[in-house]
């Protein structure tokens, strides 16, 4: 019969849950937030934009297909997200103890314990999603019998700092050359900027990248508050006084709208899934996109020369913006997907033609 120890996942209003462990034994606080997509929690754990938080899966049975190998293909890991997993900690209702995928390499158990990350099953991830939405993401703790630790708020550290690269680093040898701004990048945008002919030049979050050689620049997606990351901030303005095309994603639109001028606040409980509908403004074109974000940008604060490029039609937030004139433009959802619908993937294309048109 096997062992599994209890554990419990206390949140700030007082709420626990008694689950058992099935990844490290280590007790870990930070920000627990849910994820409504079915599959693709091999990206989503390796994700930089999760780290600080505790991830609640609503999909009810997690591990069935394992965890893939850790092959890697032009520099980058093949089938992550990045090298590493960034998650606090797991939440699920079902673990699969059995996994079967042609591709899978070991469990998902296995996994967590590696990389010292607690995951609890058992949970009544329904309820606890439901007061989630209600009350907003909340602070929370996981804790082993006597353990006891402090609640942490991770959105109010320099998260982007931990998850960027130390290290100027170059993929490729096309063209364009494209400066990208890493502020905790997923591998699948270097994969999309390489797949369309891309030298892909990978700068720290806080690197001046002025007197680098380039055709155009890309905003990752990251972690934590976007009003964390000033120096990327003033790199990004300085960028703007040019006419180089620039194209952001996720924390690259909150860093984006920013340098232009506007705000960016805390949503209650973000967007976490593969399937929000975002409608292209001017259009009716509605596309479903894979989205991972707590933060949005205040379109009211846009200053004249910019406008909404995407409104969420869930909830009418801010999806993306771009600039009346200038070939500047970013998303707040994922085109480059992993995991999540590719719908949008044609969002690069445009971003390499607006560098080849300029
Ligand atoms: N995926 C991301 O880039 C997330 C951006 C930001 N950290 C947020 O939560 O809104």
């Amino acid at each position: 019969m096997l062992q599994v120890r209890q554990a419990k996942l206390t949140l700030e209003d007082g709420n626990v849950f008694v689950g058992k462990s099935f990844g490290s034994e280590k007790p870990v606080a930070g920000e627990v937030v849910f994820y409504t997509g079915m599959t693709g929690y091999p990206e989503s754990l390796t994700d930089p934009s999760y780290t600080g938080q505790i991830l609640v899966s609503t999909y009810p049975m997690i591990g069935n297909y394992g965890v893939p190998a850790g092959a890697t293909e032009n520099g980058i890991h093949k089938y992550f997200e990045s090298h590493k997993l960034h998650i606090s900690g797991l939440i699920i209702s079902d673990y699969s103890f059995e996994f079967s995928h042609w591709n899978a390499e070991k469990s998902l158990s296995d996994w967590l314990k590696e990389y010292e990350v607690p995951g609890l099953f058992d949970i009544d991830t329904r309820a606890l999603t439901k007061i989630l939405r209600e009350k907003g993401s909340m602070l929370g703790k996981i804790e082993f019998e006597d353990e006891k630790i402090d609640f942490y708020d991770p959105n109010k550290e320099n998260l982007v700092a931990r998850a960027s690269c130390t290290q100027r680093e170059v993929y490729g040898n096309g063209n364009p050359r494209v400066v990208l701004i890493d502020c905790g990048v997923k591998n699948n945008i270097i994969r999309c900027l390489l797949k369309r002919g891309a030298t892909v030049i990978r700068v720290p979050w806080d690197y001046d990248f002025s007197n680098e050689d380039y055709d155009g620049v890309f905003i990752s997606n990251g972690p934590g508050d976007p009003a964390m990351c000033t120096e990327t901030v003033d790199n990004i303005r300085k960028t703007l006084t040019g006419s180089k095309p620039v194209m952001g994603i996720c924390l690259g639109n909150q860093l984006l709208a920013r340098a232009a001028g506007a705000n960016t606040y805390k949503l209650k409980y973000g967007h976490r899934s593969h399937n929000q509908p975002v409608l292209l403004r001017g259009t009716e074109r509605c596309f479903i996109t894979s989205q991972n974000h707590g933060y949005a940008v205040a379109d009211e604060t846009l200053p004249e020369d910019w406008e909404p490029m995407f409104t969420n039609v869930n909830d009418n937030t801010n999806e993306g913006i771009r600039h009346k004139t200038k070939p500047f433009f970013s998303t707040q959802f994922h085109p480059e997907a992993s995991s999540g619908p590719t719908d949008t993937e044609f969002l690069f294309d445009d971003f390499i033609d607006k560098i080849k048109n300029a």
